[in-house]
């Protein structure tokens, strides 16, 4: 899969409530914005970038990469904001991750990008853990763009769910080795112990 092959999608469109005030792709981590974070680690993966978002739309723009609020009005979830993306997607495969996970794998898109092809899956998602402790990410996913009407369907018929979605699906799964590589940032007290943790170990 070449760069140019996919576009990666920023997902901030929730209401991050328990973030409290600030918006959490906005929110301060280890110096910059979370979606700073998300931009820097996902650019040199793919061709493009862009956000989707539904709140202070001004602000993201001021990041320099597009900005797109959900089609479905009043925070559908995160499946609003993957049609969003396909919806303005002009490659053949669109990438996502959180605004909330700034520790993602720098080759996170090329694995992902040979596991879907060599399977010729529908779509792939990111999974760590093992057995019993086996945890799949689902916003963090590969998906085919050919798969916008599909989804436009199941979202016309009022399903909201991400996994109902990805049972229509053949969803490959992507195992990452460390534990820690897709772990999200909820609230301002677990962005308090990420960054005493990490001034920790330096
Ligand atoms: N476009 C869009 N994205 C959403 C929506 N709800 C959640 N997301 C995104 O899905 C990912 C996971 O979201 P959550 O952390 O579960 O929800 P959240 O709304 O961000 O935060 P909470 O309100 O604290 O649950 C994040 O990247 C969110 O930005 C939505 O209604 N629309």
């Amino acid at each position: 899969m070449e760069l140019n092959d996919v576009t990666g999608l920023i997902l901030a469109g929730g209401r991050g409530s328990r973030m409290g005030s600030v918006d959490k792709g906005l929110q301060t981590f280890r110096g910059k914005p979370m979606v700073k974070h998300a931009i820097e680690r996902l650019s040199p993966q793919v061709g493009s970038v862009m956000i989707n978002a539904n709140q202070n739309l001004d602000v993201y723009k001021g990041f320099g990469v597009p900005v797109y609020p959900d089609e479905i009005q009043g925070f559908a979830g995160p499946l609003a904001g993957l049609q969003t993306g396909l919806l303005h997607c002009r490659s053949p495969f669109l990438v996502t991750v959180p605004c909330d996970s700034p520790f993602f794998p720098l080759d996170f898109v090329s694995e992902m990008g040979t596991a879907l092809l060599s399977e010729n899956g529908d779509l792939a998602v990111a999974v760590t853990g093992q057995g019993e402790q086996e945890q799949p990410h689902p916003v963090f996913c590969l998906v085919r763009a050919s798969l916008l009407p599909h989804l436009s369907d199941f979202l016309q018929s009022g399903q909201r769910k991400i996994d109902k979605w990805y049972a229509t699906l053949k969803v490959v799964p992507v195992r990452f080795a460390d534990e820690n590589a897709f772990s999200n940032i909820n609230t301002l007290d677990e962005l308090t112990k990420w960054e005493e943790r990490l001034a920790g170990s330096q």
